[in-house]
This record gives C-alpha cells, structure tokens and sequence, in this order.
C-alpha cells in the first residue's frame, strides 16, 4: 500500500511540530509548504535526519510552490500569523483573511480530495473561509481548536484532582475564544461527571469555576508566557489526532469545529461540536442536550462567531456569495 501523502501548509511552530509528530507516527510521506520556502525546506531537512535516530519512515520535503502538495490525502493549514501578547485571536483577521484566499486557492486546485484541518486563528472564521476559498465539500474541511481547548481543561482537572489524565473525559463546545463553553455537565472523572465530583466534596465548586476560566483562557496564558507566538505542541498534538482518525477510519469522536447545517440551531457557520470523524471526513455531528445555562453560553459564543464571519463577508464580498 503507497504511503498517504501529509501537506503542512505553513511550517512555521505548528508547522514544525506536526511534521516531526506525523514522522514520528509514520502517518504518511511529509510536505512541508511555506512562503519562507527556505524554512519549510530547512525543517524538513532537520526532521528528516531525526528519522535516522528515531527509527521511523517518512519522506520529508520542503517546498515553496503549490504544485508539491498535488494529489495529499491530508492538509493541515497553519499559515498565517499568530498574536502577540495584548492582541486578541480576533485582531488576526484582516491578514490571515488573505492568506487563507491565496491556500483556498492552492489546495483547489492541487489537493481537491483532501482532507483539511485548519488551525489559522480566528479559527472558526478562518476556516468558513478556507472551506469557501477552497470549494471542497464541507465535511472534508474542519477546524482544529475544540481538542484543545478540551485537553486543557481535562490537564487541569487531572491535576485539580489527582486523576490520570487518561481517565479525565472533558468537553468544551463553540468558538474558539475566551467565550467558548466548556461542558461541565458532560465532562467526567474517572467516569463520575463533574457536577457529582464537587457534590462529592472531590473538587470544590470555585475550584471548578475558576479551572472553567482557566480553561477559557488558555490560549491566552500561554501567550503571555511565550512573548512572541502562541502555543504549539498540544495544537499540533490536537490536528494530528484528528488527521490520524481520518486516515486510519479510527471513527473517533473529538471536539472540532464543523460546518453546521441546523444541528444546535445553527445554519452556514463553523462552530466547535463533538463531530465523528472517519475515512470519509466529518461522517457525524453528535447532539449533547444542552440545558438552559448551557444553551445561553453556547449562543453567545456562536454570536462571537457570527460576528466575524460577518467581517470576513465585509472584507471578502464573494465569500457572502
Ligand atoms: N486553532 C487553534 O487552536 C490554534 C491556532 N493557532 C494559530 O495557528 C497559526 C499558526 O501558528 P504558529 O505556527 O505558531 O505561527 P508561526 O508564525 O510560527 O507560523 C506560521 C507560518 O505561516 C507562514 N505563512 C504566512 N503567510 C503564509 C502564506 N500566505 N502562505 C504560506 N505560509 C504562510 C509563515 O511564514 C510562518 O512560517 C496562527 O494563526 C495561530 O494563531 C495557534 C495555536 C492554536
Ligand atoms: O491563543 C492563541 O492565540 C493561540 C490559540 O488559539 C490557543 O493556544 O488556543
């Protein structure tokens, strides 16, 4: 069986780290694709030579040209800008806005098959966009930020509680920002949901409150941290289980931002919802009951959402086409 074929639009941090990650997976041969070619080219060199220490098989090339990624099984797209720190997802629009025309455009006509993650902040308009600038069907094209936002919140509850992570099952739901909504009620440890933990006296409700903040957050503080970029190494971790649930049919149920057709009363936009994902793309949208709390918060993320997606359409007229 010929190996699949991984392009990396943008090998930038994100960038980097996927590709070592698929390498070291052996998910399938690795283009790495930038507009700075020389570092696309540079760090496919370097990962390259780690598969000699690391024992694993994988092609690696490095590419300034769209031509390279012709006939990828698999897209992952990072190009794009990061913020800085005082700067929010949102003030990363305007720029990246463009970038995803000139990757719609490139995976369009190279990858038409594809399946696309993208990860480009603000994510869930950035990748509405990337689905219209790239006219593949909507359940080939996702956006990575619910696994996460989610695997934050399941770090910190390990952590609050003293649990495995592996025995840690949460859940955020919406938009990538600070108003995202992680799902207490449907969040678990050790298999005992979180509203039961704290009746329990396991964890303590301002505890909680302030791990769901936290949560929220996230991105941010890791911002702050850094100085100079955002977080790289869970992200790249995130897409790459969700480019790994397609490529190996696993049918996993992850959190992921997924264009909606009426489910959770929303039409014509990307939002975070538990989505199944098998060999032919988005195969399922999965429906929590939400409650009243839950329904508010979940509408005023959607509402953040809408109101970018409302920009892309201002800035970029066809898109509202
Ligand atoms: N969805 C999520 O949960 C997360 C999203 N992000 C976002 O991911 C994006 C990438 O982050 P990093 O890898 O840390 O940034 P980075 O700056 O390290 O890498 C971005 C790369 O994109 C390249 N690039 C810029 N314009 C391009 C174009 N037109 N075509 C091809 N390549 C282009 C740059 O040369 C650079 O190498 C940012 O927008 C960031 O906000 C970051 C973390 C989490
Ligand atoms: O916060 C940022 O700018 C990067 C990001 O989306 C995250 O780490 O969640």
């Amino acid at each position: 069986m010929a190996r699949k074929k991984i392009a990396l639009i943008g090998s930038g941090q994100i960038g980097g780290t996927l590709a070592l990650l698929a390498g070291i997976k052996e998910l399938g041969d690795i283009v790495m694709f930038d507009i700075a070619e020389g570092t696309a080219k540079g760090k496919a060199l370097d990962i390259a030579q780690a598969s000699a220490v690391e024992g694993f098989d994988a092609k690696l090339s490095g590419t300034g040209t769209y031509e390279a990624i012709e006939g990828a099984d698999v897209c992952i797209v990072t190009a794009g800008v990061p913020r800085k720190p005082g700067m929010s997802r949102d003030d990363l629009l305007g720029i990246n806005l463009k970038v995803m025309e000139q990757v719609g455009a490139g995976i369009k006509k190279y990858a038409p098959n594809a399946f696309v993650v993208c990860i480009t902040n603000p994510l869930d308009a950035m990748v509405w966009a990337l689905q219209k600038f790239s006219g593949l069907p909507a359940d080939k094209v996702v956006g990575m930020a619910g696994v996460l936002d989610s695997s934050r919140f399941a770090l910190f509850l390990a952590e609050a509680t003293g649990v495995s992570i592996e025995d840690i099952h949460a859940w955020t739901l919406g938009g990538h920002g600070d108003d995202m909504v992680p799902m207490v009620r449907h969040s678990t440890v050790g298999g005992v949901p979180l509203n039961q933990v704290v009746k329990s006296g396991w964890l303590n409700q301002d505890k909680l409150d302030a791990i769901v903040e936290r949560t929220r957050k996230g991105g941010g503080e890791i911002v702050a941290l850094l100085g100079n970029g955002s977080a790289f190494y869970a992200p790249a971790a995130s897409a790459i289980a969700m480019a790994e649930s397609y490529l190996k049919d696993k049918k996993r149920v992850l959190p992921a931002a997924a264009y909606l057709t009426g489910q959770y009363g929303v039409k014509d936009m990307y939002v975070g919802v538990p989505v199944l994902i098998g060999s032919t793309g988005v195969e399922k949208i999965i429906e929590f009951d939400l409650d009243k709390s839950e329904q508010d918060m979940f509408a005023k993320s959607v509402a953040s959402v809408k109101g970018l997606v409302d920009a892309c359409k201002t800035i970029a007229p066809d898109l509202a086409k």
